[in-house]
């Protein structure tokens, strides 16, 4: 199980989720300066989503913890990364990984009645290697 603490994102919401996954997923980075990591190997990936919201839905929920899950966990888990159509354009780095994931899961809170939003995505590669992706701040009105 993880039972990891995660670096926190300030923010003005009454609620804050967060959701834990592990996946195991191979790539490689094809450029002639990515050393080693240009051969075909896998790492298990551990990712935090945290998530912010005032409203809650009919069920009590910010966002149900499974459909999380299913957006990022079932497609990604057992795959090959570079085969994936966002990475057809861009290396499935960490950096890169730690983006798609958000977008991935934006995409998915958008459209939810009452709008919580991804404020963090933490991505370890390796037990040494991690990123995290926090949106900008949106320019009001
Ligand atoms: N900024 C980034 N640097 C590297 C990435 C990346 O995604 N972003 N990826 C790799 C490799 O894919 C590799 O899987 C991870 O590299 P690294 O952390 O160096 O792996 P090690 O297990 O060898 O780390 P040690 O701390 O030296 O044991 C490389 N760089
Ligand atoms: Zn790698």
């Amino acid at each position: 199980m993880i039972h990891q603490l995660y670096p926190s994102v300030v923010h003005p919401y009454t609620f804050e989720l967060n959701k834990d996954m592990q996946l195991a997923a191979a790539h490689y980075i094809d450029h002639k300066e990515a050393g080693k990591c240009r051969q075909l190997h896998g790492h298990t990936y551990v990712i935090n989503l945290t998530i912010g919201g005032d409203e809650l839905n009919e069920l009590g929920f910010l966002v149900d913890f499974k459909t999380l899950k299913q957006t990022i966990h079932d497609r990604f888990d057992h795959t090959l990364l570079n085969e994936d159509e966002y990475f057809n354009n861009q290396p499935p780095s960490t950096e890169k990984m730690a983006e798609t994931i958000y977008q991935l899961v934006e995409n998915q809170l958008l459209q939810l009645k009452n709008k919580p939003t991804c404020l963090q995505v933490f991505v370890r590669e390796t037990p040494t290697s991690y990123v995290i992706y926090r949106p900008k701040e949106q320019a009001n009105g």
